[in-house]
């Protein structure tokens, strides 16, 4: 808890006045949407922020922080997210929350992705944490074979009263038990080709700074690329 808060609020201190900002979803993502609340409210921070999921909707609204669509901004300046793993080389498995579509898409049109995680989220090789897949509903079973047949170990994500979990966009989840992902550029231009699948969670080439915390403190690792551009 400690730790996700001191991230978040770090990611924070990025945040100035007159910024398009992309506000994350997820238990870490919460303190830094606090912050920006606080400072908007105590300190008079004028920012726009474009939310990843409902649930950070409903949050952001709560404080007071003044929201746009992603189809109503030129671009988003920073996005902080979570991330449920992060590999050495910073690719990134995200989505355990069910947000990685709306959250690709904000952060696809960002300046800086800056990523909050506590030291647990680092891993070598990405894979131990389950790759969830969006897919449409319809067809979903045959994708899920498809899946199965190619050794994936798919599962579809649950919810509490034992349907399929729905996303904010009323599709389902397929989690891939895959325990390492050895190729992971090759895996995911596989599932960008696949037919019924929205968007998988695999973050490659993407995040520009990761905000790491562990109990010597918060490491700040700027990662040294530029994934947006102008007009792309
Ligand atoms: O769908 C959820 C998002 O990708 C989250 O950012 C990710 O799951 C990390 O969440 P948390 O900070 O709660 O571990």
């Amino acid at each position: 808890m400690e730790l996700k808060k001191a991230v978040g609020l770090k990611a924070a201190e990025y945040i100035k006045s007159g910024m398009i900002v992309g506000l994350g979803t997820g238990s870490t993502a919460y303190y830094f949407v606090e912050e920006i609340g606080r400072r908007v409210k105590e300190e008079g921070l004028e920012v726009t922020g474009v939310t990843t999921s409902i649930r950070t909707k409903e949050q952001a609204l709560s404080l007071g922080i003044p929201l746009k669509n992603i189809d109503d901004v030129t671009h988003v300046d920073i996005t902080v997210d979570g991330a449920d793993e992060i590999s050495t080389d910073f690719h990134g498995i995200k989505g355990g929350g069910g947000a990685h579509l709306i959250e690709k898409i904000v952060a696809s049109n960002s300046k800086e992705i800056i990523w909050i995680v506590d030291d647990s989220k680092m891993v070598d090789k990405l894979g131990a944490f389950p790759l969830p897949l969006e897919v449409i509903k319809y067809g979903s079973q045959q994708v899920f074979n498809h899946l199965e047949e190619k050794g994936y170990k798919p599962a579809f994500r649950m919810d509490e009263a034992g349907g399929k979990y729905l996303t904010d966009e009323d599709n389902y989840i397929i989690d891939l038990h895959l325990g390492t992902i050895e190729n992971p550029t090759a895996l995911e231009a596989e599932l960008n080709q696949m037919v019924g699948v929205v968007e998988h969670g695999l973050f490659l080439n993407m995040v520009t700074r990761v905000l790491v915390g562990s109990a010597d403190g918060v490491q700040d690792i700027a990662i040294g690329r530029q994934y947006y551009s102008e007009g792309k």
